[in-house]
């Protein structure tokens, strides 16, 4: 038996045509949300990723705005820019896209920026509300991969409440963010997160109901590790040539025949990829509703 496939193409699709009916009523009050992206340096899959963001934001509706520097920027450069979207104000969210080049202070750029404007969530004042509100709503952006994952796996009519959740990578945008949002109250799940320290991840995989691997390790995830009927979440991007046309390719975490335990499976690409973009522009509508309420 092979496993049901989350198609997050299909899911994010149905989320942006969804997310234009809300810009449509938005723009009937006079409101024009706008998504801003600051990219630095010409890595080809950051600049694909922010073309994607742009050409998502014509899709729905949204206005889009672009900060682009070299890759010889300065923090300072850098840290103007945020400025310059922090007090434009046809900019209602922006992202700093990752990773940053070498020798710039990751940390220092994402904390100037306006925590109300913070598209991503991972502002420190944003990760630091979900910390606190576990029981409460959260009036804040949520992290776009961690919130696509749970939308992913719920809009396939999913619960994740008792279930055993082992995270696999320890990485902000994934790993140590998702935590936050699945043991909310409203969520439920129990969570392990595990990384490069553990001593036994085989063991610790074994026992879940639900795998999100975030390592960016190809094939991290073998088939004898997994349970049988597990739900697997592919989050990890390695790239590799494919033999058969001599171009690149994106592979996965998980090696392709976890496909033969999995009950459910996320493809990689085709999953939670698009479902972090969908979340991005649903973080700026989010916001634009509330401000406008
Ligand atoms: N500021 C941020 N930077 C980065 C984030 C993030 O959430 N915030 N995540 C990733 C990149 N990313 C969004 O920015 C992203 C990654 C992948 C996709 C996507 O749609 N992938 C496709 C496959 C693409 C390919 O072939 O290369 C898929 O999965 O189907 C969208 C957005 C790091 N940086």
């Amino acid at each position: 038996m092979s496993a049901q496939i989350l198609d997050g193409k299909a899911t994010a699709a149905a989320i942006k045509a969804e997310l234009a009916e809300r810009i449509a009523v938005l723009a009937g009050k006079g409101v024009v949300p706008g998504l801003g992206t600051l990219l630095v340096g010409d890595d080809p899959g950051s600049q694909w990723y922010v073309a994607g963001k742009h050409r998502d934001c014509a899709e729905v509706g949204l206005a889009s705005i672009r900060e682009d520097l070299p890759g010889d920027a300065t923090q300072e450069d850098i840290e103007a820019a945020v400025r310059r979207l922090n007090d434009d104000p046809a900019c209602t969210g922006y992202i700093v896209q990752l990773p940053l080049p070498k020798g710039i202070d990751t940390n220092r750029v994402l904390e100037l920026i306006d925590p109300a404007k913070d598209a991503d969530g991972l502002h420190p004042t944003n990760l630091g509300r979900l910390v606190l509100r576990v029981n409460e709503e959260v009036t804040s952006p949520l992290p776009c991969t961690p919130r696509g994952i749970i939308e992913l796996i719920e809009r396939h009519g999913i619960s994740l409440a008792g279930k055993e959740v082992v995270v696999v990578g320890r990485g902000v945008t994934v790993g140590r963010s998702i935590g936050l949002l699945l043991t909310r109250r409203e969520v439920n799940a129990t969570v392990t997160l595990t990384h490069t320290g553990t001593t036994d991840l085989p063991e610790l995989v074994r026992r879940a109901d639900v795998v999100v691997a975030a390592a960016g390790v190809r094939g991290i995830i073998t088939r004898d590790m997994v349970k049988p009927g597990a739900v697997v979440i592919d989050v990890g991007v390695s790239r590799e040539v494919d033999p058969a046309t001599g171009k690149s390719r994106v592979v996965g975490d998980a090696a392709p025949d976890v496909a033969e335990v999995a009950g459910w499976i996320s493809p990689n690409p085709g999953g939670v990829g698009p479902m972090t973009r969908a979340m991005l522009l649903a973080n700026v509508v989010d916001a634009a509703e509330r401000a406008s309420a």
